[in-house]
């Protein structure tokens, strides 16, 4: 960074400075005047000495990286180019600009110090109203960034809770839900069902229908259960061709009856690998386990397996408890 002149010996003029814009205050030229202009070569940052100060860019291009040192940076990196400015709110802080400003070709920018801006605010109403539409637009800018962030970040979450064959909620999710949901159980003393079932004969239906027939069968398999149950009931794939189905507030009489009745429209569930060929039907078995007090949920789970394993037994395509 290099001092090639002052303001007023530059070729650049007020009307070059976005800040200044609709401002004809002779005064103001004159503050500037003695303003340095520096230059800085392609790659090079700006040394701002740890104080409070206003570049504004006069020709070339700048990128702005937010502040690397308190931990907020993300990388995300916004393009400066001529007539705008940067540090305006390290200034209007009176802090140390903490964000990294490098040039992206060579450049050329009016450095003002902190305590001249305050002073020219004091002298210009045309200049506060400027920072202030420079600060709104700012504020909103960040508003729409964090916003998108926001979907990003619940677009990537949903991501990874969901199983991707299927579309159910996946083992992740469990793990993290169904603590939660027998914590709320037990608080409130309401009953709490647990529906696990697996699809029979599935090794030798992937055997004779290949790979891709065996996912449809698992994806029709998830469409007879999510479309079965209640909005408060969740569903989700448990691992290869196990699901589970959570039933809160779901007394046993009831829960029977609900799995009583995926196990009868998974055994009538179409399941097309094209339109032209419905393949078999698949079958699956059900296990119906209930909280009890003091279950905690890998004990809850392994009394649902061990009921599906009894409708295994018990000749598979039914449910046991
Ligand atoms: N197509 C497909 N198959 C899967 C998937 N996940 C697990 N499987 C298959 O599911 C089959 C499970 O076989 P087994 O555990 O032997 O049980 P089964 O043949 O269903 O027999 P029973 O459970 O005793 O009725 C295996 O062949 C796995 O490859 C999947 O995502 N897609």
């Amino acid at each position: 960074m290099e001092q090639i002149g002052t303001f007023a010996a530059s070729s650049y003029t007020i009307r070059d400075l976005h800040l200044f814009r609709d401002i004809d205050d002779e005064q103001i030229a004159q503050a500037l005047a003695d303003c340095a202009v520096v230059r800085l070569a392609p790659g090079t940052t700006v040394e701002n000495g740890n104080r409070a100060r206003l570049y504004i860019l006069l020709r070339g291009a700048l990128a702005v990286e937010a502040d690397t040192r308190n931990g907020m940076a993300d990388g995300t990196v916004s393009k400066i180019l001529p007539g705008e400015s940067v540090g305006e709110q390290s200034v209007l802080d009176e802090a140390a600009n903490l964000a990294s400003i490098s040039a992206l070709e060579e450049s050329e920018l009016l450095l003002i110090e902190g305590e001249l801006v305050w002073k020219l605010i004091d002298q210009s109403n045309g200049l506060a109203r400027n920072l202030l539409r420079l600060l709104s637009f700012r504020i909103r800018a960040a508003n729409a960034l964090l916003r998108r962030r926001q979907k990003l970040g619940e677009f990537y979450r949903q991501l990874s809770m969901n199983d991707g064959l299927t579309g159910m909620y996946n083992r992740a999710w469990m793990n993290d839900m169904l603590p939660k949901l027998i914590a709320t159980a037990h608080r409130a003393g309401t009953p709490l069902a647990l529906v696990m079932l697996d699809l029979d004969h599935f090794k030798r239906f992937n055997d004779t229908h290949g790979h891709l027939a065996g996912d449809d069968a698992l994806r029709a398999a998830a469409d007879v259960i999510s479309t079965a149950l209640r909005p408060s009931d969740f569903a989700l794939r448990y691992g290869g061709e196990e699901l589970m189905v959570i039933l809160p507030e779901t007394a046993e009489a009831l829960a029977l009856m609900v799995a009583e009745r995926l196990c009868t429209r998974m055994r009538e569930a179409p399941i097309f690998r094209d339109m032209r060929i419905p393949l078999p039907h698949i079958t699956a078995s059900f296990g119906v386990a209930m909280l009890e007090a003091g279950m905690d949920d890998s004990a809850l789970i392994a009394a649902a397996d061990a009921a599906m394993y009894r409708a295994k037994e018990g000749g598979r395509n039914r449910v046991a408890r």
